[in-house]
């Protein structure tokens, strides 16, 4: 008798005992992908040789090998491999390792001239050899995060069409209605976990970029590869590619995507609709990332799918995450709690609004009333600040109107209200000008400042203008990176107030529990994580996330959160595993070369 690892579960197999050849039982294990042996009889070699056998098989051969970016490993194939692989003559004849090939990529990048050509660059190596490009990713994340991520994915994605290569991802359009499963099935891997879904309506702050966004998916997976460990072959970027409204696109003879506006309505809906449900079909289970959609269908797809399919909306509960995470971190530094914090919003869509409700959500949880908790929480929008007598609010809006008069000016608002934190989400550049962050700096001891907004060019002030405004009494975080710069003789590193640092553990926790739904304490515990791992010495800094080098351990610490809350509420579907944490860690993928033969 066998046991069998097979994928995650132990089988156990009865094999007849007539089978003692290697063919045979690989003939009745039929499609079984025999992982490892962990006990049987006397048929261990056996199989120990056919499962090795197999996985020959599976590895393409020749030129094919060297074109096959899963199996590629550029000048690092052994002397062993170079013969049974048939490719001896096909690669030079040095074998590097794979420290040396980080270095020749490491030059490569430093070499380029700008920031777009290194993600050209980056791009090209993930199409040749993903092995070397996420090893190298990940041990360089402080550099290239900012190359593969925001600010450069999203000039990447204003260019898309003029810069594509090769195509990644599944593009769906309104005329795969009725087909979209099949769509599905085109792609090469079976066994996907995740889904990250655009629209391309609001990439980053940028507006409406069409299927030119699928730059967005592709960079949000390849980090939750990177920092979360979650094996490639189980991601899937989507872009639902219903036209664009951006007319610079639909005249570019070099865009890619669809030329007609954008659909709406009914149709849109059931595009979605169908999408959804086709990846109930083809990939039960897999979690759907929704990202950068448009204000206009964000909220209502999150609230159509949140209860019925395992999903999340990044920019509206991951953005709401982080910013949870940054307020308690810079508590940390002021001292008092969340529910005495009085909180305005400069911008009243999805990113602020999910903050509000997630931010009111945790000073209920910290005892204040939620009448008590919604009060201390207000938002302005292009018109000025929500107020009650406004009658142009959406409900989403309205739930934070509170009686005040109608202010227009950001640094009004400021005086009149007295904020202790002013969160950007406007997309708007500049609006925290020396007037608003001089208003907070007059009204706070340590005024807490974020400018959320990406890419960098976005930020609703940059690091250098919150501290110089602010006589460097801010506590300060923005959505995108800036450079550290020199402030009375001393370098400021400002941390970076992104998802990136939420969503990668919170999909880990999800698939590792193959949790049914997504749902808010998962967001709130992985907020209260993130800013428990903020050392004090970053604190000291005035960082109030932790260093991206310790990604992959943040990562970890709020899957293990997620999880824990996945199987306390009753979500998961995999069986607990005694040791959570050893379980987890035995799925993180490290990207090394695999031994072929
Ligand atoms: O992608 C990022 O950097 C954060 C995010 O979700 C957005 O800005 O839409
Ligand atoms: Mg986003």
């Amino acid at each position: 008798m066998y046991r069998v690892d097979y994928e995650r579960e132990d089988m156990v197999i009865r094999v007849p005992r007539r089978l003692v050849d290697a063919e045979s039982l690989s003939r009745f294990l039929g499609d079984v992908t025999l992982r490892s042996l962990l006990e049987s009889t006397e048929h261990v070699e056996t199989a120990r040789r056919m499962e090795r056998q197999r996985r020959l098989d599976q590895i393409p051969k020749g030129i094919a090998l060297l074109r096959n970016p899963d199996y590629n490993k550029g000048t690092a194939f052994t002397e062993e491999e170079k013969d049974a692989l048939g490719i001896r003559g096909l690669v030079p004849p040095r074998v590097h390792t794979i420290q040396e090939q980080m270095a020749r990529v490491l030059e490569n990048i430093r070499r380029k001239p700008n920031d777009l050509e290194k993600y050209i660059f980056l791009i090209s190596l993930q199409d040749r050899n993903k092995t070397l490009f996420y090893r190298v990713l990940l041990e360089n994340i402080e550099e290239l995060m900012p190359i593969v991520y925001t600010p450069t994915v999203g000039e990447a994605c204003q260019e898309y069409g003029h810069i594509f290569r090769r195509p990644r991802g599944i593009f769906i359009t309104p005329d795969d209605r009725g087909r979209i499963v099949s769509l599905l099935r085109n792609w090469p891997h079976k066994d996907i976990r995740i889904i990250v879904v655009t629209d391309g309506e609001r990439i980053l702050g940028l507006g409406d970029l069409g299927a030119d966004g699928m730059g967005i998916p592709v960079g949000k997976l390849a980090l939750y590869t990177a920092c979360a460990g979650i094996h490639h072959s189980r991601t899937l970027p989507v872009t639902l590619d219903v036209g664009t409204d951006n007319e610079a696109l639909l005249s570019d003879p070099l865009y890619i995507g669809v030329r007609r506006p954008r659909l709406r309505g009914e149709e849109y809906d059931a595009l979605v609709d169908e999408f959804v449900m086709a990846v109930q079909h083809v990939f039960p289970g897999a979690l759907i990332q929704f990202e950068d959609f448009a204000n206009r269908n964000a909220f209502r797809l999150l609230q159509r799918y949140r209860h019925r399919v395992c999903c999340f909306n990044d920019d509206m509960q991951g953005t709401a995450a982080v910013t949870l995470a940054g307020l308690y971190a810079a508590l940390r530094l002021t001292g008092g709690s969340l529910k005495d914090q009085t909180i305005l919003f400069v911008g009243a869509g999805e990113a602020g609004l999910g903050a509000g409700e997630l931010i009111v959500s945790a000073m209920i949880a910290e005892g204040a009333l939620p009448e008590e908790a919604r009060s201390r929480c207000w938002f302005m929008d292009s018109k000025g600040l929500i107020v009650r007598d406004r009658d142009d609010l959406s409900p989403h809006k309205r739930a934070f109107a509170h009686a005040h008069p109608l202010v227009a000016d950001p640094a009004e608002a400021v005086a009149s209200l007295r904020p202790t934190a002013l969160i950007g989400v406007s997309g708007q550049p500049g609006v925290f000008d020396a007037r608003v962050l001089k208003a907070m700096a007059r009204v706070n001891d340590r005024p807490v400042v974020f400018a959320l907004s990406n890419p960098t060019a976005k930020a609703e002030c940059t690091a250098r203008e919150a501290y110089e405004h602010t006589d460097g009494r801010v506590i300060f975080a923005s959505g995108s990176p800036f450079e550290p710069f020199e402030y009375r003789g001393r370098t400021v590193r400002t941390g970076q107030g992104n998802n990136v640092y939420i969503f990668p553990g919170v999909g880990l926790g999800v698939i590792t529990s193959g949790a049914r739904q997504v749902t808010d304490e998962m967001f709130f515990v992985a907020a209260k994580t993130l800013a428990q791992m903020v050392l004090p010495e970053d604190l000291e800094a005035g960082m109030i996330f932790p260093r991206l080098s310790r990604i992959r351990d943040v990562s970890l610490r709020i899957a293990l959160a997620v999880a824990h809350v996945a199987y306390r509420d009753g979500l998961a579907t995999v069986p607990r595993p005694e040791d959570l944490e050893a379980h987890i860690r035995s799925l993180v993928y490290y990207p090394d070369y695999e031994n072929y033969v």
